[in-house]
Formats: structure tokens, C-alpha cells, sequence
């Protein structure tokens, strides 16, 4: 498979190199220094594209992917309040589409261990819940993407949670995501139900970018070829 690269910092390069194992072909490398080479004809060589940029640029990143119907794998992160106009256009362009907040099959499994446990703790209402997630310091958005599918999970299943805050509260109608930012940490995510009796809680952690990346190649296998909007449930068959 023929890889565009939207991206060469942290992910570019770890993405590229399970690529290269998994023996696809490198064919473009954009970063902020040459995004002009973002073109037609240069897309036109690869079968599909990953685009893990940053919060600012993802957005427009994805948009020019899509009119230029190059199969997208994104990865960034912080741009979801857009989320609604990219699937409009790729159903327009009948392009193909493919977002996770988080790519590892860790963090994937640890999504469905995180919707069980909100569905058992709904009436539970003795345990307040809250949340914390540990990055580097070079990250640019908090709360983290997974922290926000944690809290939307969590939030859809226990209905008290009106929405989520990026620091404490005490508030029962809030879920407080605390974010700590300490290098070199790769992603850290805790879910904690705190009662009077007992706390319960889950935590997964990454000890490095492997499971990001070797997930988003697995996304970009899935997706050259096809058409439509996926997750990564469809790749991992969930
Ligand atoms: N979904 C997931 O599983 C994961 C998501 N992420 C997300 O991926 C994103 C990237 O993370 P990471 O690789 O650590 O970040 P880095 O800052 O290390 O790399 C970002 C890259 O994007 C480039 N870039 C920035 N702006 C543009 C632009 N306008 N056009 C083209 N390239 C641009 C940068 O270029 P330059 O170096 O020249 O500035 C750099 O190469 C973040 O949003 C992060 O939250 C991270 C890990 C896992
Ligand atoms: O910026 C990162 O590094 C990460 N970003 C993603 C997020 O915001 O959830 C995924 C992972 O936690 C690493």
C-alpha cells in the first residue's frame, strides 16, 4: 500500500516505521514546512493518506484530502466541534473517512471496559465519578481526545452527568477530566467511581507510541479501497 504521511513529527515518524515493517510504501511526507506539496498529483500516488497534524490544522488537512479523494486516516486531535461539516463532505464527495480519538487496540478495548462499567454504575449514585489524563508537556490540546470519548461513554450511560469540565468540581452534574502534563508520558487515562466505602478504578496507560501508530496503519489497511465513514470498531471488528 502506497502511505501519504500529513505529518512528520511524534506519529509521522512512528507511523512510518511500522509502515515500513508491515511493508507499505512511504510516497509523501508533508509537515508544516512544505504543506504546499499537498497537491493533486502528489496525493495521486498514494492509496490513502494519515493525517496526524495538530488541533489547528487537522480540519483543513482532512477538507483538501477529501476534495482531492484521497482515502484519510486522522488521527489529530482538539478539531471534533468540526467533526459534523467533514462527514457531510465526505458523503458528498463519496470519499472515504476514517477518525479515532485514540488508534491503539489497548485504548480500544479499554473503551468497551469503560462503557460496561457506566452502564453497571448508572444507579450507583453513591460513587461520583471523575477522570484524569497524563501527557508531555509538547501537547497542545486538553482535555485529551480519549479523555473526551471516556467522558461522552461515560456521560451517555449516566444520565446525572450533564457535561464534562477540564479541571475538579465537586458539582454531582459534572464530570471533572483533570489533565497533568508530565514528560515524557505517551497517554495515561483513569476513570475513578469514588464513594464513602470503596473506589473503584481503571486506568490504561501506554509505554510508548507503538499501539498509536500500529493501529493507524491497521486503520489505513482497512480503509484504502473502501467508501463511507468508519471507526476503529470496524477495523477491530467490536
Ligand atoms: N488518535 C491517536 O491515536 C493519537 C493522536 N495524536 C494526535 O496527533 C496529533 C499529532 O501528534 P504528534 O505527532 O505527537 O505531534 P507533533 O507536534 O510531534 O507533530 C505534528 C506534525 O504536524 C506538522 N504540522 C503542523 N501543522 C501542520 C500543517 N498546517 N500542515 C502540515 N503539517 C503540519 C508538524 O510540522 P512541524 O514539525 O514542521 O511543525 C509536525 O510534523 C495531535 O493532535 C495528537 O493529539 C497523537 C497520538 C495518538
Ligand atoms: O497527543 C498525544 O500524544 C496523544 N493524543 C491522543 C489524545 O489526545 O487522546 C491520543 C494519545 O493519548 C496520545
Amino acid at each position: 500500500m502506497k502511505i501519504a504521511l500529513i505529518g512528520y513529527g511524534k506519529m509521522g515518524q512512528a507511523i512510518e516505521a511500522i509502515a515500513l515493517q508491515r511493508g507499505h510504501e512511504i510516497v509523501l511526507k508533508i509537515d508544516i514546512n512544505n504543506a504546499h506539496e499537498m497537491n493533486h498529483e502528489n496525493l495521486s500516488k498514494a492509496d490513502v493518506a494519515i493525517e496526524f497534524t495538530s488541533p489547528h490544522s487537522a480540519y483543513e488537512n482532512v477538507m483538501k484530502l477529501l476534495e482531492y479523494n484521497t482515502p484519510v486516516v486522522c488521527g489529530s486531535t482538539g478539531w471534533l466541534d468540526k467533526y459534523e461539516a467533514v462527514e457531510e463532505y465526505c458523503l458528498q464527495k463519496q470519499g472515504a473517512f476514517l477518525y479515532a480519538s485514540n488508534y491503539s487496540v489497548g485504548v480500544n478495548l479499554f473503551f468497551e471496559l469503560n462503557k460496561k462499567l457506566a452502564a453497571l454504575m448508572a444507579n450507583q449514585s453513591e460513587y461520583a465519578v471523575s477522570m484524569e489524563e497524563i501527557h508531555h508537556t509538547q501537547k497542545k490540546d486538553a482535555p485529551s481526545g480519549t479523555a473526551v470519548t471516556l467522558a461522552e461513554q461515560i456521560m451517555h450511560h449516566i444520565p446525572r452527568l450533564k457535561k464534562w469540565v477540564n479541571h475538579a468540581s465537586g458539582k454531582p452534574e459534572e464530570l471533572a477530566i483533570v489533565s497533568e502534563r508530565i514528560d515524557p508520558a505517551p497517554g495515561t487515562h483513569k476513570v475513578l467511581y469514588s464513594s464513602a466505602i470503596d473506589d473503584i478504578e481503571i486506568i490504561h496507560t501506554a509505554h510508548n507510541r507503538t499501539g498509536f501508530a500500529t493501529g493507524a496503519v491497521m486503520a489505513a489497511e482497512f480503509l484504502a479501497g473502501r467508501k463511507g465513514i468508519y471507526g476503529m470498531k470496524d477495523v477491530l471488528g467490536f
